[in-house]
């Protein structure tokens, strides 16, 4: 537990427990602190853990909060879902996945992969160019309105603002995440809204899934956010919001808190709550950051110290003549804070910046002399060649559709695959619906056709299609209830197999899914072993097809090895996988493809009529299938040959994730695929391969089989920002953007560049729109515990004079030890 007492302001905010309360607090007054206490209270006072949800802004936040809870009740915390805004969707998007039409194996793109997609369709090189295109398919999605949501992948009319041409190559830029079974971050809200606004009985299991919802730093939030989570709490309507309208420093990004605030108060009429001391800093530097604070247009907090502030030192301020002589000068006053002290606390001191290149110029100096600094740029650890290089290669062999890490393993080591070659089986491919991918499938090289066991299955053999039902999405710890199979012949359905199986543990929420209960799987099922060995008799030899199976295999694998049954090996396909190369269509889920299609069963959701629809589906696509087999045999003859024995060895390592723990898994690629080899002559990038293996070992849940485990590994590094992964325990300085520094704070703080044009940018004064900008000077101010320093430079590295940044002007010079 935190060692202090809550105020009785903060107190009043955690007792209350029921209704919607909004708290608007100033900087530093325990807003934090306070949501961590409430979820201490509301579990006092009954509410169930696992119904509790905690939103915050960053990975570090909801780390800190995860804490602070395990101090507080070490038992239950792991039930608290305490996540960031997108790790609650990918959450949501998992377990509905199926159900949207989305594949259940979808993997998060993450900014660089986006970006890669982004240059090949829009054809850019420049940075600047990519990162715009980038940043405007986000916005637009997040835009979308109701009527524009859909569950498909967004559609042309989002992006017609940005004209036709723009909009073509976006919907170009999504059907590739498509086809690679990814999304990207602004999906990840896409979806989430889509289903919630067009799914009735989604929306209402959603609405009964959390009782207790709070999210931090509403000022930030963006309003498509925020439907979400109006969502999640407009049953019990127990959602506190907090947040600081002065700390406002994402507006840029189409944040927008003053719709939020009052589309809140409009939706729930909240009790409004607010925080008046801060305990954070010196009166000094409170004072200061308050009257600084007085220059905002529309000034929303007042600062007061609490009686526990110590008096505190001047702000000092120093202006270099050069830029590379205020990053000695600041590296000085670092020697300064550390002399005589062998173990100086470097970690609790930090450098703000407005800009990377300032970040680019101070490291480099720092390191000159010799003190400890980390920079998120220099830090990018997900980002590095090397670690991008492994983690392509368990991205593929989890997702075989992962075209961009296919690419990404051929590069390195070189296998003597050339560029030309792979165009030439893209350009060639999309004429036959043969994926690059596809050459790293062992399949493809039986018959010079991926599809050819497929297709003669169907015609003169035996294909098994089935669907199953669960008691959720844990492949650990739920379990199969039902499954339902036909089995055709030469193409006809000779045989059905329908089994309900016993559960062990109850079915739960899933009733609302599948419609059974406990009562009727105790009255009908039948003990798991005994059904999992029928069904495996039945679909002995058998080409096993589902639609959007990739969940549904783990589940049979996974619970019939608990049952005890040995799992034979099957050759299986997924008609989604399949209608998204054959048919061009917005959306494959089986009720769209159903309609479309003119199919005559329509799927009902139970597992047998949902499996004859997939009988129908597969009848539609096997000719069309067929009809370009020859050309995918002739681009296999002539292209295939350099690929197949890596298709051999990705097959054993597809293999490897049902048996080697993710760790151990990751050490027999590194040497078997040469990458270790290629790298050791760099010690710098072997040894982040030790710590990527490091890394997979700490985040390994050794209670869940190894291959999801890989899965959520993948996912966290996915999701992971590069700041959360700097470790605290690491003595170094920070070297960090102001917005990297939100929430966070430091015994000293450095604001650095405070030269006119770069902050205030040299945008904001051309556009004179400085109130951004002073709220981001004013965040940097309030990071600090005990001490600061503001500097800057009069001359730029091209030689133009520079003066001290307007903004000092508004600190009284009381506050101010002038160098
Ligand atoms: N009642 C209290 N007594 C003493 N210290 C407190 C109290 N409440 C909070 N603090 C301390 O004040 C500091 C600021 O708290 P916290 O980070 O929760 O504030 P915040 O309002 O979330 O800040 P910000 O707006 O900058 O994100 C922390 O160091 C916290 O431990």
């Amino acid at each position: 537990m935190d060692k202090h007492q809550p105020n009785p302001e903060q107190q009043k905010i955690i007792n209350h427990i029921n209704g919607a309360i909004l708290v608007l607090a100033p900087v530093g007054t325990g807003k934090t602190f306070v949501l961590s206490e409430r979820v201490a209270r509301a579990i006092k006072n009954g509410i169930p853990i696992e119904k509790i949800l905690c939103l915050t802004f960053t990975n570090r936040a909801a780390k800190e909060m995860s804490e602070r809870l395990w101090r507080m009740h070490p038992e239950e915390f792991r039930q608290i879902t305490i996540k960031t805004f997108h790790g609650l969707c990918a959450q949501m998007l998992r377990i509905e996945a199926i159900n949207i039409g989305l594949p259940t194996d979808f993997v998060i793109y993450d900014d660089s992969d986006c970006k890669e997609i982004i240059k090949e369709v829009f054809g850019y090189q420049k940075n600047q160019d990519i990162q715009r295109t980038f940043f405007d398919i986000a916005k637009y999605k997040s835009q979308a309105c109701t009527e524009e949501l859909s569950f498909l992948y967004p559609t042309e009319n989002i992006y017609q603002p940005l004209g036709l041409n723009f909009a073509k190559k976006a919907i170009r830029y999504q059907s590739i995440l498509q086809e690679r079974h990814a999304i990207d971050f602004a999906d990840l809200v896409f979806f989430v809204r889509a289903m919630l606004n067009c799914k009735p009985e989604i929306s209402q299991r959603w609405q009964e899934r959390f009782d207790f919802v709070q999210i931090d730093e509403i000022q930030d939030t963006h309003i498509c956010e925020y439907e979400i989570v109006r969502h999640l709490a407009s049953r019990t309507r127990n959602l506190a919001t907090i947040g600081d309208l002065d700390q406002t420093i994402y507006e840029w990004r189409g944040s927008e808190p003053d719709l939020v605030i009052q589309q809140f108060t409009e939706d729930f009429q909240p009790k409004k709550y607010s925080l008046t001391f801060n305990y954070r800093a010196t009166q000094t530097l409170l004072n200061a950051a308050s009257s600084f604070a007085n220059s905002f247009e529309q000034r929303q907090t007042q600062i007061t110290p609490a009686s526990s502030c110590k008096p505190g030192k001047l702000i000092k301020t120093h202006f270099a003549e050069n830029e590379q002589t205020e990053a000695i000068w600041i590296g000085e006053q670092i020697q300064n804070l550390a002399a005589n002290n062998q173990r100086f606390p470097y970690n609790r001191v930090a450098i703000l910046t407005r800009t990377h290149k300032r970040i680019e110029i101070i490291s480099k100096v720092l390191e000159q002399l010799n003190i400890p600094c980390i920079t998120i740029e220099q830090y990018q650890f997900f980002m590095r060649q090397e670690v991008k290089d492994t983690l392509a290669y368990l991205k593929l062999i989890l997702n075989p559709f992962d075209t961009g890490s296919f690419r990404r393993i051929l590069l390195r080591p070189t296998r003597g695959i050339g560029a030309r070659t792979i165009q030439n089986v893209i350009t060639e491919g999309e004429k036959c619906g043969f994926y690059l991918t596809d050459m790293g499938s062992i399949q493809t090289f039986v018959d010079g056709d991926p599809f050819s066991n497929l297709i003669s299955a169907y015609k003169s053999g035996i294909i098994v299609v089935f669907d199953v039902e669960t008691t959720g999405l844990s492949v650990t710890n739920d379990e199969v209830i039902e499954i339902a199979a036909l089995k055709l012949v030469n193409g006809k359905v000779e045989a059905e197999f329908h089994q309900h199986i016993l559960n062990t543990i109850s079915v739960g929420d899933s009733q609302h899914i599948h419609g059974y209960t406990d009562k009727e799987l105790a009255e009908k099922g039948r003990p798991a072993n005994q059904v999992f060995s029928e069904f495996f008799d039945f679909a002995q030899n058998a080409f096993l097809i589902g639609h959007n199976v990739g969940f549904d295999i783990k589940m049979v694998t996974a619970h019939a090895s608990k049952a005890g049954i040995t799992i034979p090996k099957f050759q299986w396909g997924d008609t989604w996988n399949l209608a998204n190369r054959f048919i061009d269509l917005d959306s494959y889920s089986l009720e769209n493809l159903a309609k479309k299609l003119g199919l005559p069963n329509l799927p009902t959701h139970k597992a047998l009529d949902d499996t004859r629809t997939t009988v129908e589906l597969l009848g539609y696509l096997i000719p069309k299938i067929e009809s370009k087999s020859d050309y995918r045999q002739a681009l296999v003859y002539r292209y295939g040959e350099e690929f197949e024995s890596l298709a051999e060895q990705i097959e054993t390592w597809r293999d490897d994730t049902q048996k080697l723990r993710p760790a151990d898994l990751l050490e027999k690629l590194l040497t078997e695929s040469g990458l270790q080899a290629y790298y050791e002559t760099d010690p710098q990038r072997e040894n982040n391969l030790l710590e990527l293996i490091n890394i997979f070992r700490q985040k390994d849940k050794p209670e869940i089989n190894s291959d999801t485990a890989l899965r959520s590994i993948l996912e966290f590094t996915a999701l992971a920002k590069n700041l959360d992964q700097i470790s605290q325990q690491d003595n170094q300085v920070m070297i960090i953007t102001i917005h990297q520094s939100k929430g966070l704070e430091f015994d000293s703080i450095f604001i650095a560049g405070a030269s006119q044009e770069e902050f205030p940018s040299f945008l904001s004064l051309r556009n004179d729109n400085l109130e951004e900008e002073k709220r981001l000077f004013y965040v940097a101010m309030t990071r600090a515990k005990q001490q600061l320093f503001i500097s800057g430079f009069l001359e730029d590295s091209r030689g133009y004079s520079k003066v001290p940044s307007e903004f000092i002007d508004s600190i009284p010079d009381k506050y101010l030890q002038l160098e």
